[in-house]
């Protein structure tokens, strides 16, 4: 049996392994470098031979047959029906030698994630409610068109000359939309963190809890622990993090843990009103 699942996830991997750079997509497209691969797709940042500029080109991962097609093709429609200038733009859907791809404009940036964790950045109150009031824009927009991006992480927001760009609406869904069969759920809030959940449903207050993730992951990179505290104790973020008491208030209602928000508008205001406070630090 093990023997089996060996040779399985050997087949899997060899099936999954990424093209060189060098080889062309589509006809179009030459693979520069490998930027992602996630559990159903792998990214290539390319160039469009069209066009001349950068592109991203997703391919459904070989080995998870053609439900990764559909989820990209889920993607692609969603990407379609959401042109904004800081998402990534809809490009065209196609396929070649079995495969599916989604080409899609190449946003520049970091993400948050390289920021944190691979560049050692730290985000103070004052920084944290501007960059949030940034992404609940582009959320705003998302809402009003009807859909929840529902996968609002570290990984995939990006940051360039201090503007916010949005990627991976792998998971959006219309609101209410119930998930599509076998839909992949999300099992950790990033690569790193810890905030395990069951489905989301597709409701406005699932983007605004990922919010309130959002913003702890953002405030906790300036976190200090304290000297004399032992590994043992265990402390909520409440008390970790000693935050000025408004924008405590807001994370509590993010998280549902006060009287939540009614909806994104309602949140932005709220952030509004925050950045005018002095108190912030
Ligand atoms: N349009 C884009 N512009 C620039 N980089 C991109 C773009 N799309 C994806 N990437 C890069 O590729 C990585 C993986 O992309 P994405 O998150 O969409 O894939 P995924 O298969 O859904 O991965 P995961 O399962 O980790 O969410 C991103 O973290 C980002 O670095």
């Amino acid at each position: 049996m093990r023997f089996i699942s060996f040779l399985s996830s050997f087949y899997a991997a060899w099936r999954d392994y990424p093209v060189a750079a060098g080889t062309v997509l589509g006809n179009r497209y030459v693979v520069q470098e490998i930027v992602g691969q996630g559990s159903y797709g792998l990214t290539y940042k390319c160039v469009d031979r069209a066009s001349g500029s950068l592109v991203a080109v997703k391919q459904a991962r070989p080995s998870k047959g053609p439900y990764a097609k559909r989820l990209l093709e889920r993607e692609a429609m969603i990407l379609k029906a959401l042109p904004h200038p800081r998402f990534p733009a809809f490009i065209e859907w196609f396929t070649g030698k079995g495969n599916a791809y989604l080409a899609m404009s190449f946003l520049q940036g970091d993400t948050f994630e390289d920021l944190i964790f691979g560049l050692d950045y730290k985000y103070g109150e004052r920084e944290c409610v501007r960059i949030t009031r940034q992404l609940l824009e582009l959320i705003m927009y998302t809402h009003e068109k009807g859909y929840v991006h529902l996968d609002l992480r570290i990984p995939n927001v990006l940051v360039k000359d201090g503007e916010i760009y949005l990627i991976d609406f792998g998971l959006a869904r219309k609101i209410g939309e119930p998930a599509p069969d076998h839909f992949p759920v999300r099992n950790g809030f990033g690569r790193h963190g810890t905030a395990s959940r069951q489905f989301k449903a597709a409701e406005v207050s699932s983007d605004l809890l990922d919010i309130g993730h959002f913003m702890l992951f953002l405030l906790y990179s300036a976190y200090e622990p304290e000297k004399n505290s032992g590994p043992s104790e265990e402390r909520s973020w409440q008390d970790e993090l000693a935050l000025s008491g408004e924008l405590k208030t807001v994370i509590e209602r993010l998280l549902e843990l006060r009287e939540p928000y009614s909806g994104s508008a309602d949140f932005m205001k709220e952030l509004e009103s925050l950045s005018h406070l002095t108190k912030l630090q």
